[in-house]
């Protein structure tokens, strides 16, 4: 299975100076704890990281620290998740036919759950790992009042891995792109062009290091999970 990382943000809501996947937890980069993730895969066999050119020599460095077996390539990001999925795709091997795509920034993630999705995909066109949601949610409507609250056993919080057949995906984001669609996951692109998306069970720890408490919480789980 061949695996796209986008890794090519810049961490606005981290607050942080550089792209917060360099940032450091239990002792690396956070990256790092992806790609190790990765490493231990059974069923991944090919990692591409996407990412800004001037990361690429941090990249370099944590590549040299964890020495992979598997083949990586570094491709160049754009501006958006979305650009950067994009390019991502134009650069994967051409005997790619289907893909796992997984946010850097979901260090938690195990290899279970890629190798779950990877397994999946062979039975479908599109997935994505996501869990029931916990909280109760309300619509709201410009003004801050509340205009609906959906019955929450239809509500999953998305997360990645997503995975696709290569070919669909690439068309989805050709369309996305000429229809000015602009999406926050590679789900949402398959869903406007009519594309079924099947849901894997995610992991409640697999959450995405967006702010700086996640980077607190997910610390707490890595040491938890490095002392079991
Ligand atoms: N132009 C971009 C923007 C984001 N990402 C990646 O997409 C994943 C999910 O994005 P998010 O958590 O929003 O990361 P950032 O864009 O870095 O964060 P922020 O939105 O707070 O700036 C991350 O692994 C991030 O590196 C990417 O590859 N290319
Ligand atoms: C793909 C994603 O991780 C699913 O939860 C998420 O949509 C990434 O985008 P975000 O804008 O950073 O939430």
């Amino acid at each position: 299975m061949y695996l796209l990382i986008p890794a090519a943000g810049m961490g606005k809501r981290m607050g942080s100076e550089r792209n917060k996947l360099l940032l450091n937890l239990l002792g690396k980069p956070l990256l790092s704890w992806t790609l190790l993730a990765a490493e231990t895969a059974q069923k991944i066999e090919w990692i591409g990281i996407i990412g800004q050119p001037y990361d690429f020599p941090e990249f370099k460095n944590i590549l040299e620290n964890i020495s992979l077996n598997k083949p990586v390539e570094l491709i160049s990001g754009g501006e958006t998740r979305q650009q950067s999925v994009y390019n991502g795709l134009q650069a994967l091997p051409k005997e790619a036919e289907n893909v796992l795509i997984h946010d850097g920034a979901r260090c938690l993630v195990t290899p279970n759950l890629f190798d779950r999705c990877a397994e999946e995909l062979l039975n479908c066109q599109g997935l994505i790992a996501a869990i029931p949601v916990k909280d109760t949610i309300k619509i709201v409507d410009s003004k801050q009042f509340i205009k609906d609250t959906p019955k929450r056993s239809n509500l999953w919080a998305a997360q990645t891995p997503q995975g696709f057949d290569v070919n669909l995906l690439k068309e989805s984001h050709e369309k996305g792109y000429q229809m000015g669609w602009q999406v926050t996951d590679d789900a949402a692109l398959f869903e406007k062009c009519q594309l079924p998306v099947k849901i894997v069970q995610g992991e409640e720890t697999n959450l995405k290091v967006t702010t700086p408490v996640d980077l607190a919480i997910a610390e707490f789980i890595l040491k938890q999970r490095l002392t079991q």
